[in-house]
């Protein structure tokens, strides 16, 4: 049930007579029509996902947030050292990092998931999923074997279809891994064949002269693995990490279930584009919460056909922008239900 081919072929398309319905109905609210702009298409968007003509509120909400290391690490591609991961996962689970107080103020449920911590977790809060202790360093291999790319999509997949069981019915991407910005300019630029230096940032905060080096790094790991652009897996698995796999199948798994899916920042978006390689009817089910200030984010959100929701120089990850979207999504399918219409609120219709 929960493997990777299964749940790509379950993945359909959106629901065109629920969006058709509820663009037709939205032009009878109080309203100029269209005049509530991205919120329209939000919730028309919501409606051709769950096939409701009249979406209810999504909720309960959660965020899930993929921990991972990754080798490259070792090639000092990041501001902060490797520990910061697992120091990171126990401020999520006391409580105190930035996505608890945003998932709090959003009324969401943070869950968080080793997929491939470099040191041993054992918390009760930590749902323990662990593919390998880490990524190998991918200038010098592949990152990973195909088959714990596989078995890391699988766990995302899986975590989805737990999540959903549980009654969960709006999910948004998070992850924690020092040095997985690398991970997802190097995806970008495998598939599209552009130079690192033109894909890569700053990430926790380099210098222009260390992301210099840094796409030096990732240029060399694509020379050494030659990833195939038209192979999602062996782009993953190659040049990828063990977050951004489980979030990909996060997403294919919300994608299969017919639940939506806020994609946070530029290396949630990286897991993004891979799953819409892999199944490209999944990128309906996306929303995006923000343009991140990562440089390359624009550029992958361009190649989703996502327009984000808002622009608040946020570069933090954890899922933090997409909680912040939450409200607006609420928001969108409120003013779809509970607005009045220009027959039940006796107001002149224009004549266009
Ligand atoms: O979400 C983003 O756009 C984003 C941009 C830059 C950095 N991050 C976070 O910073 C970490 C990766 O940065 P780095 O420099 O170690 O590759 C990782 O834990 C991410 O959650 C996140
Ligand atoms: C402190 C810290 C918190 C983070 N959250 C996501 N990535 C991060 C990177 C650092 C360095």
């Amino acid at each position: 049930m929960n493997g990777l081919q299964n749940t790509l072929k379950r993945i359909q398309g959106l629901d065109q007579q629920a969006i058709q319905a509820i663009r037709v109905y939205e032009d009878t609210l109080t309203k100029p029509p269209g005049s509530l702009g991205v919120l329209e298409s939000i919730a028309a968007q919501l409606g051709g996902i769950t096939g409701q003509a009249f979406p209810e509120v999504a909720a309960p909400k959660a965020v899930v947030v993929m921990a991972a290391d990754h080798g490259v690490v070792a090639e000092g591609v990041s501001a902060f050292p490797q520990e910061v991961t697992v120091q990171m996962v126990a401020n999520f689970c006391n409580g105190g990092a930035a996505i608890n107080v945003l998932a709090r103020h959003a009324g969401a449920d943070v869950v968080v998931v080793d997929v491939g911590v470099a040191a041993p977790i054992d918390h009760p809060q930590v749902i323990s999923k662990k593919v390998r202790l880490g990524s190998a360093n991918m200038a010098q291999g592949p990152a990973l074997t195909r088959e714990e790319a596989v078995q890391a999509l699988e766990v995302g997949i899986a975590v989805a279809g737990e999540l959903i069981d549980r009654g969960y019915r709006l999910l948004a991407t998070g992850e924690m891994g020092i040095g997985n910005t690398t991970a997802s300019s190097a995806i970008v630029a495998a598939f599209t064949g552009q130079a690192a230096a033109a894909v890569t940032g700053r990430g926790t905060g380099l210098d222009a002269a260390a992301v210099g080096r840094k796409a030096a790094v990732i240029d060399r790991a694509l020379a050494v693995n030659r990833p195939d652009p038209a192979d999602p897996l062996d782009v993953l698995a190659k040049v990828g990490g063990l977050d951004i796999a489980g979030l990909a199948g996060l997403i294919l798994g919300a994608a299969a279930r017919r639940v939506p899916v806020v994609i946070d920042g530029f290396i949630s978006s990286a897991a993004a584009l891979v799953a819409a390689r892999l199944a490209p009817l999944a990128s309906g089910y996306m929303i995006a919460s923000h343009c991140s200030a990562e440089a390359a984010h624009r550029r992958l959100l361009e190649l989703l056909g996502l327009k984000p929701l808002l622009e608040l120089e946020m570069r933090l990850g954890e899922g933090t922008g997409a909680v912040l979207a939450f409200g607006i999504i609420d928001a969108a399918l409120k003013t779809l239900r509970e607005m009045a219409t220009f027959e039940s609120a006796g107001v002149a219709k224009g004549e266009a």
